[in-house]
């Protein structure tokens, strides 16, 4: 990356813009997205690990569109297990079934119905056997405890793995024909589904469902590629703190499957820090490791010497954080970047970039600066994907709660156990506020669709750079400064003006 002209003092996302070079790219669709770092991660983007973004239904979408999620450290050691396992259970391509019974009530579908962006029940039989699908306008104008055998419809199309692999499986289950035979089949089954007049149906393997696929998931199956373990499973990332028996749940995390481990604390050049990564890094050997938070090369090089892969980057920018208000420290983010990054690459480590990301502008400047991905935390947390409860203020608008994990809300959650003095004193350095409404947009209410956004602006970012790449990308691209009119301009206006 080249800055356009010489700045003068530290940078937010905000104050820089970038510019178009040269380009010999003819679509946005020839922009490979796959990250240089060792996540494996075909799409960079990272669920942040915090308790209102992620969930096992969070790190499952996540991977399935070749993302990452990261549970967040307060989740016990058997809960992240059962989690993991459930994510793994998971079709790597197929979006999961929410199944009822032919006995169940629409009052039960109705509740459950909005807990997936397909907003559909699929009836089966209890060997999982296909018996009809429910959608919510199936649910309109019946009495409540009407059962669901009476509304399902029984004549939608019902799709076989065989048929939307293209006939081909390999031995991990992921299809193995090219991407000419997958996008035939995709594009065969989004003409089904439309003359069905249903934006969703089942996919069968033999007898048993074990998915869904609708008309918006067979477009993203042609543009995504799942990030998955040897096994062929969805991967899934965990955090563990500095404090407590390291090692301990470290292995607990590697015994349960986790993929990828995030050593993570609010000031991660701190020595603390460093002797816990280093025991995860003996606990671990051959895991990904990714530890944080740092903004300085200082903070990089002593990390990456105590055996981190990738070093999170990002102090106070975070929607939730009132860290740079209550203690003056962080750095504006994308110069944080900028400068952990190429630290890292001189030492052939990379750096994720941590927080503050509120537009896909934001991903792409992120990414011009280095970053191998990006972390995204509040945003994600208003989705339907966010574990949070799904509420509607008085204007009928739905919302998710996002809180910090500095705040006084995290720091009890996590101190449970302990004595309420003690409790009471962690409890002082609050550095995040512990309520926030995060709007669900209803143009974008799933995070595939904020995803697909996102994607969408970097992959036309990149092409704007004459890039097909992230490395090229950040190699291409040149930066310039802009003032705050610079940045207003950029604005669409929704009104007139004048
Ligand atoms: N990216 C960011 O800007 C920030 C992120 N967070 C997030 O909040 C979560 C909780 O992190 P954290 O508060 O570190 O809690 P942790 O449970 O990770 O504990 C941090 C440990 O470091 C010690 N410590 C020393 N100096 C500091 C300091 N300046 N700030 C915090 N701890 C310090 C603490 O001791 P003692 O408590 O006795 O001081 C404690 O033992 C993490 O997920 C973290 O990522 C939090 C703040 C900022
Ligand atoms: N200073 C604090 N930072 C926090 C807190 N909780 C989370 N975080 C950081 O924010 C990012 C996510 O940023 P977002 O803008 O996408 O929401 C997260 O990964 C943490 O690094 C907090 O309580 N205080
Ligand atoms: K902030």
């Amino acid at each position: 990356m080249r800055f356009l002209n010489t700045p003068v003092t530290d940078l937010t996302y905000n104050d820089v813009f970038l510019v178009p070079s040269s380009s010999r790219i003819t679509s946005r669709f020839d922009v490979d997205l796959r990250t240089a770092d060792p996540t494996g991660a075909t799409t960079p983007l990272v669920a942040a690990n915090m308790t209102a973004v992620t969930g096992k239904r969070m790190v499952e979408t996540m991977a399935r569109r070749g993302a990452l999620g990261v549970l967040p450290q307060d989740i016990p050691a058997d809960v992240v297990a059962r989690e993991t396992a459930w994510v793994k259970s998971r079709s790597p391509h197929f979006e999961s079934v929410r199944s009822m019974r032919p006995h169940d009530t629409v009052h039960d579908a109705l509740a459950k119905l909005r807990r997936h962006a397909h907003a559909s029940i699929v009836v089966t039989d209890d060997d999982g056997r296909f018996q009809g699908l429910v959608l919510e306008g199936d649910c309109q104008q019946v009495d409540r405890f009407t059962q669901l055998h009476v509304v399902m419809r029984t004549d939608v199309p019902v799709f076989t793995v065989d048929e939307l692999t293209a006939g081909k499986t390999s031995d991990s289950g992921a299809p193995s024909a090219g991407a000419a035979g997958l996008y035939e089949a995709m594009a065969q089954a989004s003409t089904r589904l439309e003359r069905a007049r249903v934006h969703v149906a089942p996919v069968v393997d033999g007898e048993r469902v074990v998915g869904v696929i609708s008309r918006q998931g067979a477009v993203r199956s042609t543009i995504y590629t799942p990030n998955l373990d040897a096994n062929g499973a969805l991967k899934v990332g965990a955090a563990v703190g500095i404090n407590g028996d390291v090692a301990d749940k470290t292995r607990q995390l590697v015994e349960a499957g986790v993929d990828v481990l995030v050593v993570d604390t609010a000031h991660g050049h701190q020595r603390k820090m460093v002797e816990a990564l280093s025991i995860v890094r003996e606990t671990a050997p051959d895991h990904p490791i990714v530890a944080g938070n740092v903004v300085t090369a200082d903070g990089v090089r002593d990390l990456v010497d105590a055996g981190a892969d990738i070093v999170k980057v990002g102090v106070g920018p975070g929607a939730m954080c009132t860290t740079r208000m209550m203690t003056a420290v962080g750095r504006p983010q994308f110069s944080a970047v900028l400068e952990c990054s190429a630290a890292a690459a001189e030492l052939g480590a990379h750096v994720w970039a941590d927080g503050g990301v509120k537009y896909p502008r934001d991903v792409a400047l992120a990414l011009a600066a280095g970053a191998s991905q990006v972390m995204i935390g509040s945003w994600f947390a208003g989705t339907w994907e966010g574990p949070g409860e799904l509420n509607q203020d008085a204007d009928g608008r739905y919302y998710k709660e996002s809180f910090g994990m500095a705040s006084t809300r995290a720091v009890l959650n996590r101190t449970q156990g302990q004595e309420a003095f003690e409790r009471a004193r962690k409890a002082i350095f609050e550095e995040g506020i512990s309520s926030s409404k995060m709007y669900l947009d209803p143009r974008r209410p799933g995070v595939e669709d904020l995803v697909d956004h996102i994607t969408a602006g970097i992959r036309s970012s990149m092409t704007y750079a004459g890039a097909t790449n992230p490395r090229q990308f950040a190699d291409r691209a040149v930066v310039g400064v802009q003032n705050l009119s610079g940045y207003e301009e950029g604005q669409a206006r929704r009104e007139s003006w004048g």
